[in-house]
This record gives structure tokens, C-alpha cells and sequence, in this order.
């Protein structure tokens, strides 16, 4: 039996985590921890810990579960370049398993990516339009960011140098060679990402909905059970795409 940690255990994706686990007879809820609890005090309690919190938190864990060589599945979202830096540096003793989207279909969704931009790619404006709850702090999403990734690598682009963040009052006509990215928050929405290939004539979209955590919550629990069969190969940082076996 897995024994499973989990943080942030009263935020959204905390609760259904632990619901998951609870469902599944091949892991146990090890510990559950909010922001309050110390995980240095119960590294014997668990096997893997499962994180959706906030990247400074998520940073704070991964330098415990370091030193103690405990596996760690991050979903939290939202790091900026030097937080992504240190999660780099700090994997060096453990291996995790790092997705801005659990789902299936958002990793599916990924490789439709992939090969929607060797297609057309290159004879495109490519838009992403994402939307997501009230409630959510960042923007744009890590899943619209990682298609963004995705799509910018196949095309040997950098989306450092070609996103396109929002648009406002009188601007340059579209650059072809643009990546665009749309936020919307409102309501319950738990998270929706349309990418779009304008083309002359035609148009490509592709469109991810989901409509409960549990899809979340239940590539978590895959990850984590898949990470801790896997080989313990120090400083790895997996995807989904290493989980769900996606080439
Ligand atoms: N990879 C994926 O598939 C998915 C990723 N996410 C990401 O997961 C993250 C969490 O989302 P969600 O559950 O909706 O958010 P919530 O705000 O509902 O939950 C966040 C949890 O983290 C805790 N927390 C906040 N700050 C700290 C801190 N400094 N130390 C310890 N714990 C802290 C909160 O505690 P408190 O309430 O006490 O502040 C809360 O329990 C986000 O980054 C989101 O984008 C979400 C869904 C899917
Ligand atoms: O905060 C959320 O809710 C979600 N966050 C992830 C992201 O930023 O991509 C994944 C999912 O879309 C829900």
C-alpha cells in the first residue's frame, strides 16, 4: 500500500485529493497538511506527497522531501522564472513528477497540439483562450502556457520572444509569428483552453473542457503511483507525458 501525503489538504484540489485517495484500495492517506503543519515532523508517515498549493509553498515542501529523498507530484501552477530555477536546483536528490494539468485529456490534447502545428503551424495566427473560476490567482494558466510551449517548440520558436500577453488600444497589425494568449475568470468554471489556427479561409480549434477536479485529482493519484514504482533516478523531473506514456 502507497502511503500519500497531501498539501494544501483544505484547498480545492486538497479536498478532492484526499477524496480520490480515499476511493482507490491501492493508496492510503498518509498524512494530510495545511498550511500550519510541519512535514518535517512526519516524513516517516508517507511514501509521496501529492502538492496543488502555491509555488512558494510547493518550494518549501520540495527542499523537505529533498533532503529526505521523498517523491514529490507538484501541480501547483503559477512559479516564475527564478521559482522554476530553484525547483531545477533543488531536485537533485529526488525525482518528481511536474504537470500544470493532470488530465488525460489535456495531455491528449497536447500531442493534438504537437501535430496541429507541424501542419499548420507555420500558416497560422495562434490564439489560446483560457477560462477559469474567480478564484483563480494566475494567469495565464499553467495548461495555456504549456500549449503554448508545445506548440512554439515544434515550430522552433521561443515563447519567451513570441507571446503576446493581451492586447490594448491601437497596435501594430497581428504578427504572424505570434503566439496570443486570452484570460477569462469568472464563476465555477473549473478550466477550459481553446487554441485556435487561423488560417486563410479556415480555422483549426482545439478545445479542452473540464468539468470536475476529480479528472485532476485522479492523474495525481496515477502519477503518484506510477512515481513510486518508478526507478529512483535522482534530479528527474517527469510529465504526465512520462506517466500516461504519450510519444
Ligand atoms: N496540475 C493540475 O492538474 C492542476 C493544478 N492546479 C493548481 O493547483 C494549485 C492549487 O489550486 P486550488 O486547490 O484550486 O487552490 P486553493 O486556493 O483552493 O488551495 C490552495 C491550498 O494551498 C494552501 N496554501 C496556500 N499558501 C500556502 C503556504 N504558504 N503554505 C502552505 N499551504 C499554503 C492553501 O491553504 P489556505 O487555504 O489556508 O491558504 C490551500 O489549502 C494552483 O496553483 C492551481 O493552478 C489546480 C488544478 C489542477
Ligand atoms: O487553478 C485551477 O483551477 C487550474 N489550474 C491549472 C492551470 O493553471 O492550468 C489546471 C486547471 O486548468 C485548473
Amino acid at each position: 500500500m502507497i502511503k500519500i501525503a497531501v498539501t494544501g489538504a483544505s484547498g480545492r484540489m486538497g479536498q478532492i485529493i484526499i477524496e480520490a485517495i480515499n476511493q482507490n484500495d491501492s493508496v492510503a492517506l498518509g498524512v494530510a497538511l495545511d498550511k500550519s503543519d510541519d512535514l518535517s515532523v512526519v516524513l516517516n508517515q508517507f511514501d509521496v506527497l501529492i502538492d496543488f498549493t502555491c509555488p512558494t509553498a510547493t518550494l518549501g515542501y520540495l527542499s523537505i522531501c529533498a533532503k529526505a529523498g521523498k517523491k514529490m507530484v507538484i501541480g501547483t501552477t503559477g512559479f516564475n522564472d527564478d521559482e522554476l530555477s530553484q525547483l531545477t536546483r533543488l531536485v537533485q536528490n529526488v525525482s518528481i513528477v511536474f504537470a500544470p494539468n493532470m488530465s488525460v485529456g489535456v495531455n491528449l490534447t497536447l500531442k493534438l497540439l504537437e501535430m496541429a502545428a507541424k501542419v499548420v503551424g507555420e500558416d497560422s495566427d495562434i490564439e489560446i483562450v483560457e477560462t477559469h473560476h474567480r478564484f483563480k490567482v494566475d494567469a495565464p494558466s499553467g495548461t495555456a502556457l504549456k500549449m503554448g510551449e508545445v506548440i512554439a517548440d515544434t515550430l522552433g520558436r521561443d515563447l519567451k520572444m513570441c507571446a503576446i500577453y493581451g492586447r490594448e488600444g491601437i497596435e501594430q497589425v497581428r504578427d504572424k509569428n505570434t503566439i496570443g494568449f486570452s484570460t477569462i475568470r469568472g464563476g465555477d468554471v473549473v478550466g477550459e483552453h481553446t487554441v485556435s489556427f487561423f488560417m486563410q479561409g479556415e480555422r483549426v480549434e482545439i478545445t479542452h473542457k473540464a468539468s470536475s477536479r476529480m479528472t485532476f485529482a485522479l492523474g495525481a493519484l496515477r502519477a503518484a503511483i506510477w512515481l513510486d514504482k518508478a526507478p529512483f533516478d535522482k534530479g528527474c523531473v517527469y510529465s504526465m507525458k512520462d506517466v500516461l506514456e504519450i510519444t
